[in-house]
């Protein structure tokens, strides 16, 4: 059966990315339906919103959302477009690549970040001129939903450890129930895992990213964690990630518009590429996934490589390459 495909590019290198993305997925014996949507900057200078409701109905209507990147209007685009999906879970895998010069080529963990709620569900506001205040929101339900998805992935995925990340000792009210309701599905669920403080556990990641296998997050600190450990693997180019909900998804590269490099042609499509492959397996297309993923390992570890690999491809030699891996 034709999956459709909501594709929205976005701004800067997700022109770019995204792209790449589709010739890969058009490679395979699938049938899939692609349909642009319209987001972004020069959208916003264009009709005055950088979402149009047009865009948010296609990914609310179709069977997956692939995204490229935003820019600085990136939180009226990509925020409303999770909610869209109804996207409890942002999975980012974290891996380095044989080839690929990563600060810690041990590295392989997955954070599983909760998707909706802490300092992005917005209560911001002015109280004066000069004093400005955030409520921050964690409820028991979705720290509900998100311990029970990481523990259940974890357990899919064979992981040795699983680790949930707090900063309970300030955030006592918060990240406290965030951590509490964690323990109780664990014993419910009869899962062992560990606690650490978000703070010390950025320190472990850089020192032992190795320690590490399946970290379920609250949403800020999965956001800073991720980029983190983009770090470790040779940088944003190589982070995928999937926002799922329970009837819903949609995939995007952890990096955004890179307008240091946009319109060069050198982003690298790898994170944009195995987002993609996070989709097949998504639809349960297991063994296309699996393809992909091979193409583009095979391709990092042999070259050509883009330049934020150090290596001097553009981003459509590379991808002819992945084209030519499948
Ligand atoms: N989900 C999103 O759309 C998203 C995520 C993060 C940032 N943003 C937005 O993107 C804009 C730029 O933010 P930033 O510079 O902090 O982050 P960024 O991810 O765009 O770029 C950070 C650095 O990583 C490099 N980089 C990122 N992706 C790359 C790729 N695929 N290939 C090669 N190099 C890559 C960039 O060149 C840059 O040096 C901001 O306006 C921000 O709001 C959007
Ligand atoms: C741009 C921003 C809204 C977004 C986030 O905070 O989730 C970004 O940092 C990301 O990692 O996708």
């Amino acid at each position: 059966m034709t999956k459709q495909i909501a594709a929205i590019p976005g701004d800067g290198i997700g022109q770019e990315v995204l792209p790449a993305a589709i010739d890969v997925l058009e490679a395979l014996d699938r049938d899939f339906e692609f349909v642009e949507g319209r987001a972004g900057n020069a959208v916003y200078e264009r009709e005055g919103t950088p979402l149009p409701e047009e865009t948010r109905e296609l990914a609310r209507e179709a069977d997956a959302t692939l995204f490229g990147a935003a820019g600085e209007l990136a939180a009226d685009i990509i925020l409303p477009l999770r909610q869209d999906v109804e996207s409890f879970a942002n999975i980012r895998p974290a891996r380095a690549y044989p080839g690929v010069d990563a600060v810690k080529p041990e590295t392989d963990l997955v954070f599983v970040r909760e998707n909706t709620q802490g300092v992005y569900a917005g209560f911001e506001s002015d109280l004066t001129d000069d004093v400005a205040t955030l409520t921050r929101l964690i409820t028991e339900d979705a720290s509900r939903k998100i311990a029970e998805y990481g523990f259940e992935y974890a357990d899919e995925h064979d992981a040795d450890r699983i680790t949930v990340a707090h900063k309970a000792n300030v955030m006592r009210k918060t990240d406290g129930l965030f951590v509490d309701t964690a323990a109780e599905v664990a014993e419910e669920m009869d899962v062992e895992y560990d606690e650490a403080l978000i703070d010390a556990l950025a320190m472990h990641l850089v020192l032992h990213p190795e320690d590490y296998d399946v970290i379920v997050t609250p949403n800020l600190a999965g956001d800073v964690l991720s980029d983190l450990a983009a770090g470790l693997v040779g940088g944003l180019g190589m982070l995928p990630s999937a926002n799922v909900g329970d009837d819903n998804a949609l995939f995007e590269p952890v990096h955004g518009s890179a307008p240091d490099i946009a319109g060069e042609g050198v982003a690298n499509p790898s994170a944009m590429i195995l987002s993609a492959a996070m989709m097949l397996e998504y639809f349960g297309y297991d063994e296309d996934g699996q393809r992909v993923r091979n193409a583009v390992e095979t391709v990092l570890e042999d070259g050509p490589r883009t330049p934020d690999l150090g290596g001097d491809a553009s981003t459509e030699t590379f991808t002819d390459a992945v084209l030519e891996q499948l």
